[in-house]
């Protein structure tokens, strides 16, 4: 991995004691972008996704940095960064609790500037070569946007997270229609320009900061949308369903084709069935496909 990445690097850095501060922001800030959180509170207020590796004391005056492990695995689930603790506690107990709620590594005070540099450079190396795998494993070839594995991870999260909070999750699911024929009459050239075509308008179409978009199937496609009811999530369906339909077909060499779309919504329940919300959407599907006649969306508002 270049240097030039693991450079730009931020390191959070969760830790009480201003000697300890200055020490660890002499060894750090020269190499990386540094931000402190002196609590467990400023910790959690201050973390954000760009946070690539967290250094934790354990002691900290609100709390343990357990608790900051913890949260971490709670709230950021699959994009948890790796923790490093540095502590001056060396027993067996604190050693291996850290280690069972999930730290990396642990680093016993006095530092060494250069052996705590080079074992986050390691491990900077080594997240971003699994985020590069992670993300090939994520992605359609064909439509560069997330597949049904990634799909059905986030559903998960997203579930969690709704329950969590009592706020709903909005699903649409969406059909080419009779991609069958327009594979047998113009050929998968034809029809994988038909997926690309409208993988590029879900990218342009859902674009706010809860929506996402997957391929989850040959050419079925799904979007959650994270707090929408049911009558955004149907709102939402429509837009992309008319901004879909003044694009296929209207520039040279472009496929035309049409889409049906089912969607749902729900505030999930901790104990319901994880693929309650999907049935629901696959129904409305059908429904727009068998009784609607295709090219429409369904429920209708
Ligand atoms: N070109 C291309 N075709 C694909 C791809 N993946 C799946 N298909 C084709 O997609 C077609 C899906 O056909 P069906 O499930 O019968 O769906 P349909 O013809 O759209 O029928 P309705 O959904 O009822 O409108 C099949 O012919 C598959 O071979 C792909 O990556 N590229």
């Amino acid at each position: 991995m270049p240097d030039s990445k693991i450079n730009q690097a931020t390191i959070m850095l969760v830790e009480d004691e201003p000697t300890s501060i200055a020490l660890l922001a002499e060894i750090l800030h020269d190499h990386f972008e540094l931000v402190v959180a002196r609590c467990l509170e400023e910790a959690m207020a201050q973390f954000s996704p760009q946070v690539d590796i967290v250094v934790l004391d354990l002691n900290l005056p609100d709390g343990s940095g357990i608790e900051f492990v913890q949260w971490l695995q709670d709230e950021q689930a699959i994009e948890q960064p790796p923790v490093v603790v540095v502590s001056a506690q060396a027993n067996n107990d604190s050693v291996v609790s850290a280690f069972e709620h999930g730290a990396m590594d642990y680093v016993v005070k006095p530092i060494h500037p250069v052996i705590l540099l080079s074992k986050l450079k390691t491990m900077l190396d080594l997240k971003y070569k699994t985020e590069l795998l992670k993300s090939q494993a994520i992605i359609d070839g064909l439509t560069g946007i997330a597949n049904r594995a990634h799909f059905e991870q986030q559903f998960e999260q997203e579930f969690r997270r709704a329950c969590r909070m009592s706020h709903p999750l909005g699903l649409a699911l969406i059909d080419l229609d009779n991609f069958k024929t327009i594979n047998d009459s113009g050929g998968h050239l034809k029809g994988d320009r038909c997926l690309k075509a409208l993988a590029d308008c879900l990218k342009e179409c859902f674009c706010r900061a809860g929506d996402s978009i997957y391929r989850i199937g040959g050419d079925e496609f799904a979007v959650l949308l994270a707090g929408a009811r049911l009558e955004q999530t149907v709102r939402a369906a429509s837009r992309f369903y008319r901004m879909l339909g003044q694009r296929a077909g209207a520039a040279p060499g472009e496929p035309a084709f049409t889409v049906s779309i089912g969607c749902a919504s729900l505030v999930p329940q901790v104990d319901q069935p994880r693929d309650a919300l999907f049935k629901m959407a696959d129904e409305a599907l059908y429904e727009a496909k068998e009784v609607g006649g295709r090219n429409c969306v369904r429920p209708e508002l």
